[in-house]
């Protein structure tokens, strides 16, 4: 018989206590595969334990990178040669991250045939901007079936103005042309977090690259990266949930492994909700504090950062189904509704018209729910955390690709959360 994860929340315990927040999943996962532009070793701290990773580390081994742990978030990777351009479809179909191989091989080896991305399927995810901005700068982009074939005919060169704000696509045109003789300029560039670490990664390695955090970013190519050895940025998003979490249990948790710099716009907003957010001078910590205080329903825009991140946005859609009054939470960068149904069924009142969720304060009972990716995952598992009596979720695997073991971690919390596998029935034929 098939077994799937579950998670078994008792909720109505307010959290308490210090929470240590895991490397950053979304910027690891490109400087994973950033370590494909050098043929020397590379030590990365700061890699967190998640499928995603795994499942990356085993793409990049077929690419001819071999990789050992040297502790729990630590890893020596080194790609001494490249054995095929073509990693397995399978595999890069599972995560979204997998795209950037497409800028790193043609960097590395001048070109590169991949399939499509996989990662959450919550709304369109295109990949336009990627192919233009390969194109622009010099690149021969072609697509069949589905699978996409890049070739270098010369070093890359020339400039790209991006339609919008792409996380991805800033990160797939910086290292396509971090190897070469030429120079790009890249405007309108994503100035997140992941893109700025990415760079930080690639210059400590000795590339050439200025601009990164602001709209303009100039590559200048060089001949070769030598090795080297980085520290990840903690994840903003997992610390995010956990503040989320803190206020949506009315508890009071202190995050360690932060950088409070990354998170001014959700602190910002949980200030507004009238929960008290104090940070260490040092930038490193901070501390949740929502005991005692009347809440207040709030309006919240998603948007690229430093705004409010769309993936919280789920998130702090199930503290606001517990807090009195009417929110507004509109979502700029993707339509992320899975968890809504979910929700619902928890007793959440949450009314969606035109992509612009409304959402009444009410008390939230548990249930058995389903997510449907990583974050709604993260909102069944918030909004299980405050609410009365027992949640079952499913699909925890979802989960898995962005939180390291979440039933482990929040225990000490006070929370009653456990891990289960469970025996599902085989479908009737
Ligand atoms: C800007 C933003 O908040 N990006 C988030 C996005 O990154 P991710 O890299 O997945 O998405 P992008 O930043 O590339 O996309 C931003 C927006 O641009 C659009 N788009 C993107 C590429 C493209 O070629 N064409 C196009 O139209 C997307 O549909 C989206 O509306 O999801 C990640 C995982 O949840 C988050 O960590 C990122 O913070
Ligand atoms: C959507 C996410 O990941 P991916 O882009 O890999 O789907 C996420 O981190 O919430």
């Amino acid at each position: 018989m098939p077994s799937e994860s579950l998670l078994v929340i008792q909720g109505g315990q307010p959290l308490h206590g210090e929470f240590v927040i895991q490397p950053s999943k979304n910027a690891a996962l490109p400087i994973l595969a950033a370590t494909l532009l050098t043929r020397h070793s590379v030590t990365v701290h700061g890699v967190p334990q998640l499928s995603d990773v795994y499942t990356l580390l085993r793409i990049l081994g077929t690419i001819g990178a071999r990789h050992a742990w040297i502790g729990p978030h630590s890893l020596v990777i080194h790609t001494p040669e490249i054995l095929t351009v073509q990693p397995p479809a399978e595999l890069v179909g599972q995560l979204r991250a997998s795209f950037t191989l497409l800028g790193a091989l043609l960097s590395r080896a001048g070109e590169a045939r991949l399939g499509q991305p996989g990662g959450c399927t919550f709304s369109q995810r295109p990949i336009d901007q990627h192919l233009k901005a390969l194109r622009a700068m010099g690149a021969r982009v072609s697509e069949n079936n589905g699978a996409f074939h890049v070739v270098r005919p010369a070093p890359l060169s020339g400039n790209y103005l991006f339609e919008l704000l792409t996380v991805g696509g800033t990160q797939n045109a910086i290292l396509a042309a971090v190897l070469g003789e030429g120079q790009v300029v890249l405007e309108n560039c994503s100035t997140d977090t992941d893109v700025v670490d990415m760079v930080n990664f690639l210059n400590a390695l000795g590339a050439d690259i200025h601009g990164a955090g602001t709209a303009t970013i100039t590559v200048s190519g060089v001949k070769e990266l030598r090795g080297g050895e980085y520290h990840v940025i903690p994840d903003r998003l997992e610390a995010g949930t956990l503040m989320l979490a803190a206020a949506a249990t009315r508890g009071q948790v202190t995050l360690t492994n932060v950088r409070t710099a990354h998170l001014r716009a959700v602190s910002a907003k949980l200030r507004e909700v009238g929960v008290t957010i104090t940070e260490h001078p040092d930038g490193t910590a901070l501390s949740v504090d929502a005991r005692q205080h009347r809440l207040q329903a709030v309006n919240v825009t998603a948007t690229e950062y430093p705004g409010f991140p769309t993936d919280l946005q789920p998130i702090i859609g199930a503290l606001l189904s517990t807090v009195r009054g009417t929110s507004i939470l509109m979502d700029r960068i993707y339509t992320r509704t899975t968890h809504v149904a979910e929700l619902r069924r928890m007793g959440a009142q949450i009314e969606l018209a035109d992509h612009v969720m409304v959402v009444t304060g009410a008390s939230l009972r548990g249930t058995r729910v389903k997510a449907a990716d990583i974050r709604s995952g993260a909102a069944l598992v918030v909004a299980a955390l405050a609410a009365q009596g027992e949640s079952v979720i499913e699909n925890v695997h979802f989960l898995q690709r962005g939180y390291e073991d979440l039933a482990a971690r929040l225990t000490p919390l006070g929370a009653q959360v456990q891990h289960h596998e469970a025996t599902l029935p085989l479908a009737m034929d």
